[in-house]
């Protein structure tokens, strides 16, 4: 599990309390530009807490359109390098790039204005309030007036239209999980972050979530899930980036990773 104390939160308001969002074309941020298919790219990108090298000098890029996993033991960086991404920590070294410019220094809320959404591992909805409510609260920060029709979209999108009026803590955990993504994907982001979406759900409840994250990916959505499941990243993936100590170990398609006997023994546990 990912550790969620005070430094991420820091480091949040550190980078959303600068007013110079420092936005520069660069050579590097050209690669995710209008002329080419690059939508992020990552350059030696770097995450210290304290003396732990969490993510270490990563370049990770990612096409539009594609759907992305991101996968590797517990503790490889796979939280911290979304995190990362979506600005909730600042990065050590190393630079950012996003939709042909330096989101580096941007601020989280800055990044979701430029269509970047996350769905975190730890659950995120408020118990008493229900799934409308929910899905009110993303789309308000961006429009005002009657939000009544893209919040009926965003819990149609995701199977919940008819749960609209049920508080989230009589929801089931695989509707919850649904209500997340749908939060998450309600301001339709161009990319779209989801950590560990199936964690302690059955089978059944991760074959719908493996059915809407392929939907979304159908819409035209770019998506990089964290997943620990296999079976359930092959269900969805195009390709497979292995994250282990903070280092991309392996990149491929899930039939090269699945055969790769060092990755089989680093993230599968096999020999
Ligand atoms: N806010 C933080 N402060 C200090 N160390 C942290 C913080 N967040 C993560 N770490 C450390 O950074 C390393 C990478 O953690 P991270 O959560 O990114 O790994 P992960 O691959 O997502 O793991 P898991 O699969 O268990 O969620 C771990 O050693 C973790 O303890």
């Amino acid at each position: 599990m990912s550790s969620e104390y005070d430094a991420s939160e820091a480091d949040a308001d550190a980078v959303s309390s600068r007013t110079d969002p420092g936005v520069r074309k660069t050579p590097a941020g050209q690669a995710t530009g209008p002329d080419t298919d690059t939508i992020l790219q990552t350059e030696r990108l770097t995450k210290r807490f304290g003396g732990l090298t969490a993510i270490d000098s990563v370049d990770f890029g990612i096409d539009e359109g594609e759907l992305r996993c991101l996968i590797g033991p517990n503790g490889a960086g796979k939280s911290t390098m979304l995190k990362l991404v979506t600005g909730r920590h600042e990065a050590t070294e190393g630079r950012i790039y996003y939709d042909g410019i330096d989101v580096t220094e941007l601020s989280s809320h800055e990044r979701v204005r430029r269509g970047i959404g996350i769905k975190f591992q730890a659950p995120s909805v408020f118990d008493s309030l229900s799934a409308a409510e929910n899905v009110r609260l993303p789309l308000q920060r961006t429009g005002d007036g009657d939000l009544s029709e893209p919040i009926a979209e965003a819990l149609d999108r995701v199977g919940l239209l008819d749960e609209r009026e049920t508080p989230a803590s009589d929801l089931s955990h695989g509707q919850q999980q649904r209500l997340e993504i749908g939060m998450a994907a309600a301001l339709s982001p161009s990319l779209l972050l989801l950590d560990e979406p199936v964690a302690g759900l059955s089978i059944e409840e991760r074959e719908e979530i493996a059915t809407l994250v392929t939907e979304l990916n159908e819409e035209g959505m770019t998506l990089i899930v964290i997943e620990h499941d296999i079976d359930f990243v092959d269900r969805i993936a195009d390709r497979v980036t292995v994250l282990n100590q903070g280092s991309i170990f392996r990149e491929g398609d899930i039939d090269e990773i699945r055969a790769d006997e060092e990755v089989r023994e680093i993230y599968l546990g096999e020999t």
